[in-house]
């Protein structure tokens, strides 16, 4: 397991002291992924440098398995550095070293003989599967490609925290899900907490168990995905799965923002609400999508025919929290505006 305990970071610069990271705590499990996420100059960067232990943190601990690497240096920091692999948005490969040769460098550095290397080289290609591409140079290849050699090579020690950061940006979308299904698999079947540092939502909602949100170097919110997406007040939720509230249609009596709690949610539940409620609904606008616990799911619907207190309970009980919109937005009605109208 990693924790992160308040971490701060400065910088002190001809200006004076610049605060960045602002007393950061994270725990990431092994077996798991966290997304670290937030607007430009949040500190993300500053966070992944710290966490790499490439640089130190002014004040705090990084804690693997307990043992705070944050206060070693020289021999001891090389040692315990193992813990932690890192993969950057450029792959960061040596050009003139063929991808075995790059993969290899670091078992070079700590002594590891021929045979044994040759072996565990070939092992990390085969897992990132791209064991026929061995003698190639990091030229010859893609960029998903370039970054699955990284990620063999981050793994070459056996890390036992692996930290992503922005390694997918700039991947067209094909290669990015392949990176990501390398990511979850070896979350899966080596155990590795993962750290993925991130500007890109997708990535987040298809792959993260968990995700903190950075913001002026403070975690401003920090949860599971599927808690943070199930409660309509997370700013975080919302730029998982956006929505665009909007407002009560004309005709329908008042408007609900429904979060998918339950991870079995019958996809039948608007037509149900009309078939078996006699409820009359529109819907708004919203994001349905398969996540590997089930569906993720933030939808906006307009209502008439059923109380506004009997449809949050009728959905309650389907799994579904739904909240109302504010007293501003329902006393505005629209008009003129094209809608999706669910037949029930
Ligand atoms: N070496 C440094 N000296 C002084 N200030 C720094 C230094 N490094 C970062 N900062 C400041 O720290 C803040 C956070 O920077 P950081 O690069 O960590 O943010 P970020 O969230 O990664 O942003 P982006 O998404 O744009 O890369 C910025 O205001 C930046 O100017």
């Amino acid at each position: 397991m990693i924790e992160i305990r308040q971490l701060h970071k400065h910088y002190d610069t001809a200006q004076g002291r610049v605060q960045v990271l602002k007393g950061i705590d994270l725990e990431v499990q092994a077996g798991s992924i966290t997304a670290v996420v937030g607007p430009s100059g949040a500190g993300k960067s500053t966070l992944s440098h710290c966490i790499s232990l490439l640089e130190k943190p002014s004040s705090g601990q990084i804690l693997v398995d307990g043992k705070d690497l944050s206060i070693l240096s020289g021999k001891a920091l090389r040692a315990e550095r193992r813990a932690i692999g890192t993969i950057f948005q450029n792959s960061a490969l040596l050009r003139r070293m063929t991808v075995a040769e790059n993969v290899a460098l670091p078992l070079r550095n700590l002594g590891v003989v021929h045979h044994e290397m040759e072996h565990r080289v070939a092992e990390l290609l085969e897992r990132v599967g791209l064991a026929d591409r061995a003698n190639s140079y990091p030229g010859e290849l893609s960029g998903g490609q370039r970054q699955r050699v990284g990620i063999a090579r981050a793994l070459a020690l056996r890390p036992r925290l692996l930290l992503s950061d922005e390694a997918t940006s700039g991947l067209d979308p094909e290669a990015t899900a392949q990176i990501l299904e390398l990511l979850a698999s070896l979350r899966t079947d080596l155990g590795l907490a993962i750290i993925l540092i991130t500007h890109e939502m997708d990535v987040v909602r298809h792959i993260a168990d968990r995700v903190a949100q950075l913001d002026g170097g403070r975690i401003a919110e920090y949860g599971e995905l599927r808690a943070l997406v199930a409660n309509p007040e997370s700013v975080t939720g919302s730029k998982l799965l956006p929505l665009h509230p909007d407002l009560v249609p004309a005709g329908y009596d008042f408007a609900l923002t429904v979060a998918y709690r339950g991870t079995q949610i019958d996809p039948s539940w608007i037509s149900k609400l009309g078939s078996e409620y006699g409820a009359t609904v529109a819907l708004l606008g919203g994001s349905v999508e398969a996540h590997q616990e089930g569906t993720l799911g933030r939808v906006e619907i307009g209502l008439s025919g059923i109380g506004e207190a009997r449809a949050i309970e009728v959905l309650d009980g389907w799994g579904l929290h739904a909240t109302a919109h504010s007293q501003a937005l329902r006393t505005d009605k629209i008009n003129g505006e094209t809608r999706i109208e669910v037949t029930v």
